[in-house]
């Protein structure tokens, strides 16, 4: 049986079951002298000895809060689990078991103190944590809602690197034991107690070495709970494997080898239960356990002092003097009677003494080695694992099928309502038209459809030009709404009735002849009245630029017409700016085209920051992920895993969103569609990347969609999506070009509108950009998932 040391004394497994030995002064005395000079003979170091133990903690302080205002919940504690014992740990809700636990799976780290599991320190190479040597059921269910019983534990059986086959039989003695119901069920059709079983059998199912189950018979009815114990005492019979377990059921730990009493931050007593009983003179654990907190409560928190109260004392000369004996400081401070200790000693070298009885050093277990090879060191992932976490990932997303239709939907909608709603050329704005040169009574009057000019004497006789134009003007806004006089047109445009007001003079048409024909002669009131005269609405500046270019469009194309008609060059009463074919781009701006590049890449980037966060954040809430970390698997698995799944939904959505806007809506392409697709992927690929880093900073959903909303609108306003960059403050231009949208905009702006291929650098520096934002969002989660910690 394997034995563990406690600050230099050795006890076996046996010893600790034997509680029928007479006890008497004598025994403890010499047990104490022997162990003592054990101590300072043969136990040079008690490191070595710490590291025999399956579990050892040493004056382990852990606060939560504020170093003003702490909340200490670990306070000098001292832990002691021989390898093959089952350790009850005990206290009153709150008092900080599950805390102690994830400190010694390694999920949480201590402000102080020192933890061995397994020969090593949780993280370190030679330790069992993580790893598949520790099986580790939490307090919460921790299992995937959408898997069976089966699905489950075949996912955590090939974790721990067992074959399928394996893996199934070990299903078979599970549901057996555990009796749980149809291994087809899905977890989450499942009650408490069940979920509560299937999360144990996960614990149990690759047969580790070292146990920890925080409270695994809750729910769990009487004859199944001894059956569970019955099978725990089983697996410890042989020595290989140890169980702790935490429990509100006292009576039941009664079965355990050792248990630890909790309160206050340390453990009362930490002890065989028949021997607690015993020695507190009490009828059942529950007694014990009330009269060492009735003692604690009176601020004795040293074991010995409280011992001293309840049991017979036994004064032993005083210890020799530390410094002769070859122990560190620390260790001394250590046998100096703290809890955790079979030996407790005051510093006056009164001592009370648990009967144990020792064993030779000799017939430990092997310490463990690290024994990881280079290649173990540097290879950061392995297969099984990411066989594993692909499987689960696949499986958890493509199953919910209201998820996959809302994930393919979503960008559909997205890109319809893009297409359909925005840059398009605003039609039927109410224009009202005075027009005190006609007495007509529609806004379109009729003109005569000639050249004014008289051929014989070359006089122009032009008139109704007001007509002409207010044809043109109807072909570009046919919403034209004739007043009678200009202010009840102005009024009604101040009521918000109609965008722009155009008045027309009663001699319009011959002071604007007067002006073209010989502008010397033309005094301040014939330009006046050959102006039309407009009053805008600006409340809308995309309205008003529209409608702004349409009223002198339409003036333009009328004095065309008129030359025509006249058999003059046509742009001799046009302004003397000739606007040739754009180099790139449409001759009729398009709104669509510009913000197109930036909306689709927006639509990807943020589908991927929701879909990674939401996945990862649902992982880590429901307690999957702390378990996965715990059972070996690593950050950079998780997320590569993560990506993998993922990049076939980004993918499609990809495929969707890029045929949307070329195919069906038309959008321009020029460029190379080869690019612009990798341009679109890589930069999902950043958008997964992103929300890794949200959900490891964010602790809840709702924190993660405040911070992916908070990005959102930062990153649409300032990436160039909807407003040049050019146009921004000259601090938010520096800002937004290191956004990872923005140079990537830009990129697959040139693509599609200038047909520029990847070697301009406009168009290579979105792709570097937007690498090395993947490789900054990785790094960040991969470093957060690995040392954010409680
Ligand atoms: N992340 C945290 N931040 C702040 N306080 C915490 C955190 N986790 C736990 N605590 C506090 O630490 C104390 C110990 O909690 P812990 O869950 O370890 O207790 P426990 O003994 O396992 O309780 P129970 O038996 O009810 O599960 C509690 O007061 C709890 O409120």
């Amino acid at each position: 049986m394997t034995a563990y040391d406690n600050e230099g004394a050795t006890i076996s497994m046996e010893d600790v079951r034997d509680t029928d030995r007479p006890i008497t002064i004598n025994t403890i005395e010499e047990e104490l002298i022997a162990r003592r000079n054990r101590m300072m003979k043969t136990q040079k170091s008690t490191v070595a000895s710490r590291k025999q133990q399956a579990v050892c903690v040493r004056r382990a302080h852990k606060r939560y809060g504020t170093a003003k205002s702490p909340n200490v919940i670990l306070d000098g504690l001292n832990m002691t689990v021989p390898k093959g014992a089952i350790y009850g740990l005990l206290g009153a809700s709150g008092c900080g078991k599950t805390t102690l636990l994830s400190c010694i799976v390694g999920r949480r780290r201590l402000n102080s103190g020192e933890i061995w599991v397994l020969g090593g320190k949780p993280g370190s190479p030679g330790s069992g944590v993580p790893g598949p040597r520790i099986g580790y059921m939490p307090q919460e269910v921790a299992l995937f809602g959408e898997f069976t019983i089966r699905e489950t534990l075949i996912y955590f059986g090939w974790i721990a690197n067992m074959a399928t086959k394996d893996v199934e039989e070990r299903i078979d003695f599970l549901i057996q034991l555990l009796q749980l119901p149809n291994p087809t069920r899905q977890v989450k059709n499942l009650s408490g107690g069940q979920q509560r079983r299937t999360s144990l059998a996960a614990a149990l199912i690759h047969d580790p070495e070292l146990l920890i189950l925080d409270e695994p018979t809750v729910g769990v009815d009487p004859v199944l709970r001894q059956s569970i114990w019955d099978h725990l005492v089983e697996i410890t019979k042989g020595g290989r494997t140890t169980v702790i377990i935490t429990t509100h059921y006292i009576d039941e730990t009664k079965q355990a080898n050792i248990i630890g009493l909790m309160r206050g931050g340390r453990f009362l007593a930490e002890e065989a239960p028949s021997e607690l009983i015993r020695r507190y003179n009490a009828e059942s654990l529950e007694e014990v356990f009330l009269k060492l907190s009735v003692i604690q409560n009176l601020g004795k928190r040293r074991r010995s002092s409280i011992l001293a109260d309840v049991v017979e004392k036994v004064e032993l000369p005083t210890m020799p003097d530390p410094s002769a004996i070859d122990l560190e400081e620390a260790e001394i401070g250590e046998i100096s009677g703290e809890f955790g200790d079979n030996v407790s000693m005051s510093s006056k070298g009164r001592v009370v003494v648990t009967p144990d009885v020792p064993m030779p050093v000799e017939s430990l277990p092997p310490e463990e080695k690290a024994t990881r090879s280079f290649v173990e060191t540097i290879k950061p992932m392995k297969w099984h694992h990411m066989k594993a976490l692909i499987w689960k990932n696949f499986w958890s997303l493509f199953r919910n099928f209201g998820v996959i239709a809302f994930i393919m939907g979503l960008p559909v909608s997205q890109m319809v309502f893009f297409c359909l709603a925005i840059g398009h050329y605003p039609v039927g704005l109410p224009i009202a038209v005075v027009n005190y040169e006609s007495n007509s009574t529609t806004p379109l009057c009729p003109y005569e459809k000639t050249c004014p000019q008289d051929l014989a004497t070359y006089e122009w006789n032009l008139t109704d030009f007001s007509c002409v134009y207010l044809e043109f003007l109807s072909k570009r806004q046919d919403n034209l709404i004739l007043y009678p006089t200009k202010e009840a047109a102005m009024y009604d445009a101040s009521h918000g009735k109609a965008r722009a007001v155009l008045v027309f003079h009663s001699n319009f048409s011959t002071c604007l002849q007067d002006r073209i024909t010989d502008p010397r002669r033309a005094d301040l009131y014939t330009v006046k009245n050959s102006d039309i005269e407009a009053h805008m609405d600006d409340t809308d500046k995309q309205v008003e630029w529209m409608l702004n270019r349409d009223i002198q469009l339409a003036f333009m194309e009328a004095a065309e017409y008129l030359a025509k008609l006249c058999d003059l060059p046509k742009r001799i009463m046009s302004i003397p700016v000739y606007f040739n074919k754009p180099i790139y781009g449409l001759d009729v701006p398009n709104f669509t085209d510009f913000a197109g590049p930036g909306v689709i890449l927006t639509i990807i980037f943020f589908l991927a920051v929701a879909l990674t966060s939401g996945s990862m954040l649902a992982e880590r809430n429901e307690g999957i992920l702390e378990r996965s970390l715990v059972s070996g698997i690593t950050g950079t698995e998780i997320l590569f895993s993560h990506v993998m799944v993922q990049m076939l939904v980004m993918i499609a959505q990809s495929v969707i969103v890029l045929f949307l806007g070329f195919v069906v809506f038309g959008l321009t392409m020029t460029g190379p569609l080869g690019w612009v697709t990798v341009l679109t992927l890589i930069t999902g690929l950043c958008g997964m990347t992103f929300g890794f880093v949200v959900s490891c900073i964010c602790d809840t959903d709702r924190t993660a969609t405040y911070l992916a909303l908070g990005s959102f609108l930062p990153m649409v306003l300032l990436c160039g999506i909807i407003w040049p960059v050019e146009g921004m403050h000259i601090v938010l231009q520096w800002i937004s070009y290191v956004l990872p949208l923005t140079k990537s905009t830009e990129s697959l702006r040139s693509m599609l509108q200038r047909g520029w291929s990847i070697s301009v650098p406009t168009v290579y520096s979105g792709f570097i950009s937007t690498g090395i934002w993947i490789v900054v969002y990785l790094t960040t989660s991969i470093l957060l998932l690995k040392f954010k910690k409680g």
